[in-house]
């Protein structure tokens, strides 16, 4: 039990935890916040050095370091075979089973103005914030969702899938045009499997008598707004000073605020979950299909936030008119681009 004798419906003690995007940010947050509750956490990136240094950090705050186990699997997961290579090493690793968490933090944003980014940038986005997430998910619910015989059903706990959004995918921002999408893309994504988890959920009620999963399975996607992590300290380079100028209210938190908050709210049992209160004003705008937290609550904040947002979105285009007018174009075509080179993530 925890806070006002509510059930914990997010128990990670002695369960296997798998962190994409684990070496960096919000990721390696979340797998050192979880070993310090005592899980066996697997982090999953390309560069081997920040992944050792990630399970070394684990394993200096792990709540029982003689019983914890940690691993690293070093993998490009914008390539659905690597997932499930890493799938199947992860079930290697833990004697056999799935594991019981996978969360998806890979990712990094490529900022600019949509005309004047390169479209192979553009596809690369889609393949590392949204491919990344869906290739993940792909092989993970084949892995959880296989039929099991009643003669082999073993009590196993719920399982959960979490992916990382971002509240762009709510508000989009002029700036944003390479990532938004994707993002976007992650949370419809994330409805359709709130929605399509339930018939195996379904089926999981009648496991002593038919062919059914493993375990019961929930879908949670976090918003979280800026996180001061190196991937924003890259996109910061290459983002428009309009969209810097647009994105004001924002208080970028640390990567462990966001990821205390987040486990905080799985918890709760959240679904869609953000991470402070504008975002969850945004949130409340295009609730649409998406899962109520609170039913009766969520409903009278979007009204309230439908109301707020009438001034806000003809706000934010007149602010990019006014930019216009007073900076002219952002960049003619050709000329020698001036803002400074940052170094992209490697592809
Ligand atoms: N930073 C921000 O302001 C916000 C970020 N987000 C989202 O939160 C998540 C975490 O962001 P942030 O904390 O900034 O993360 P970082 O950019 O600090 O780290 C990203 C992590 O993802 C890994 N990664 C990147 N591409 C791949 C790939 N193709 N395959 C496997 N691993 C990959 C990186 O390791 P490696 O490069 O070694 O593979 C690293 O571990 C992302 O999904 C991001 O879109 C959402 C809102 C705001
Ligand atoms: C009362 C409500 C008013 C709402 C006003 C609208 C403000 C928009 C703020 C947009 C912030 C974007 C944060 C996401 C950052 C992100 O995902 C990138 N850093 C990518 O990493």
């Amino acid at each position: 039990m925890f806070g006002f004798g509510r059930k914990n419906e997010f128990p990670v003690e002695g369960r296997v935890i798998v962190i994409t995007g684990g070496s960096d940010g919000m990721g390696r947050a979340v797998a050192t916040n979880l070993a310090r509750r005592g899980a066996h956490v697997v982090v999953v990136a390309r560069t081997v050095s920040k992944l050792q240094s990630t399970v070394e950090d684990m394993r200096r705050v792990a709540l029982n370091s003689l019983k914890q186990r940690f691993f690293y699997i070093s993998a490009d997961l914008s390539d659905a075979a690597e997932c499930e290579r890493m799938i199947a090493e992860v079930t290697g690793w833990n004697y056999g089973s799935g594991p019981d968490v996978v969360w998806c933090c890979a990712g990094f944003c490529h900022p600019g103005f949509f005309t004047e980014v390169p479209i192979s940038i553009q596809r690369q986005q889609m393949d590392n914030v949204y491919w990344t997430a869906a290739n993940t998910a792909h092989a993970t619910l084949r892995n959880w969702l296989a039929p099991v015989a009643p003669s082999a059903q073993m009590k196993n706990p719920r399982r959960h899938l979490i992916f990382t959004c971002s509240t762009l995918a709510f508000t989009p921002i002029a700036g944003y045009g390479p990532y938004s999408p994707a993002k976007a893309a992650i949370r419809s994504l994330s409805d359709t499997l709130s929605q399509e988890i339930e018939m195996y959920n379904g089926a999981f009620t009648q496991r002593h008598r038919n062919s059914a999963p493993a375990a019961d399975v929930k879908i949670h996607t976090i918003f979280p707004m800026g996180i001061l992590s190196a991937g924003f300290e890259n996109e910061q380079k290459l983002k428009p000073e309009l969209t810097k100028m647009l994105e004001d209210a924002d208080k970028p938190q640390t990567p462990e605020e966001v990821a205390q908050i987040s486990i905080s709210a799985l918890e709760r049992g959240e679904y869609l979950i953000t991470t402070m209160f504008i975002g969850n004003v945004m949130k409340a705008t295009s609730l649409g299909p998406s899962p109520r937290n609170a039913p009766i609550g969520d409903t009278v904040l979007s009204w309230l936030s439908n109301l707020v947002f009438l001034q806000v979105i003809p706000d934010l285009r007149n602010k990019a008119f006014n930019w216009g007018k007073t900076n002219g174009l952002p960049n003619v075509y050709g000329e020698e681009d001036e803002t400074p080179q940052a170094t992209t993530p490697p592809s």
